[in-house]
């Protein structure tokens, strides 16, 4: 099967000052490369700092990598490091919501934007892919006038979901965004996802420091350590029998 999301020798490097004159380069992400198929999920994992936030950042456009290449179905959508053209179709959440959603406009205006600036569809079509997208992330169409701190913690990541899902994704990068969660509206959050991908073939990158949600809902497995990839490969094969040094420790933990 045509992998949806193939990453091929990804890198970024970060220019950080230290002192008035001098520059210093951190190479976040070296090398990266992975595919994943259509609902499928690939988590992200590995300690902190090593460079998983970048990475979902960079496959949702919102960073620039050095080098590299990005394809969606095939496309190229970053070459060379470079990204090629706006793309819609791969959207990122994050641990804190609240980061994203613009706290004085209500949730259904909110998605209009979104509708509006990205597509052609006429009003009564966007009331209406508003109104499916609420019920598909299991709110109501009464939220549309809801603003963002009328709602508690969970309904608030449904409510980024439903942002990131309006335009019809392929993949959906999901940055520690159930982590804050307490567990039985992660389980719910959880159970949502894995719905949603049956329903759609949508694929998953998601990073987490949760193992176990790692093992519940991931097909494959990309370690990374200072940047570096140091194991990738089927999830069940790498928790069974871990290779690497960092994964041993995430483990053992
Ligand atoms: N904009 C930036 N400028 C300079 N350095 C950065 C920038 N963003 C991230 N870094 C550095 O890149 C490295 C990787 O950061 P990143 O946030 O991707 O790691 P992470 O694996 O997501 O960590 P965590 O699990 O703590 O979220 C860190 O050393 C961080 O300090």
């Amino acid at each position: 099967m045509q992998p949806v999301l193939k990453v091929q020798a990804l890198s970024k490097t970060f220019k950080t000052r230290s002192g008035l004159f001098r520059r210093n380069k951190v190479k976040v992400l070296n090398d990266i490369s992975f595919a994943v198929a259509p609902g499928q999920t690939l988590a992200v994992i590995g300690e902190t700092g090593s460079g998983k936030s970048t990475l979902a950042k960079v496959l949702a456009g919102a960073e620039d990598a050095d080098s590299g290449q990005i394809l969606l179905n095939g496309d190229m959508i970053v070459d060379d490091g470079t990204t090629r053209r706006e793309c819609h179709h791969i959207r990122l959440i994050f641990q804190d919501p609240t980061r994203s959603l613009n706290p004085g406009l209500t949730i259904g205006e909110m998605l209009d934007d979104c509708l509006r600036f990205n597509t052609k569809l006429t009003e009564v079509q966007r009331n209406k892919k508003i109104e499916l997208t609420l019920s598909r992330v299991g709110l109501l169409s009464e939220h549309y006038e809801y603003y963002p701190h009328m709602f508690s913690g969970g309904q608030l990541q449904r409510v980024a979901l439903a942002r990131a899902l309006i335009l019809d994704p392929k993949v959906v990068v999901l940055d520690e965004a159930l982590s804050s969660l307490d567990p039985s509206v992660r389980a719910q959050i959880v159970n949502l996802l894995l719905k949603l991908q049956q329903e759609t073939d949508l694929t998953y990158v998601l990073i987490t420091h949760h193992l176990s949600l790692v093992k519940h809902m991931s097909d494959k497995l990309l370690v990374l350590n200072n940047g570096e990839a140091v194991e990738y490969g089927c999830c069940d094969t790498i928790f069974n029998r871990p290779q690497s040094k960092v994964m041993k420790k995430l483990l053992a933990v």
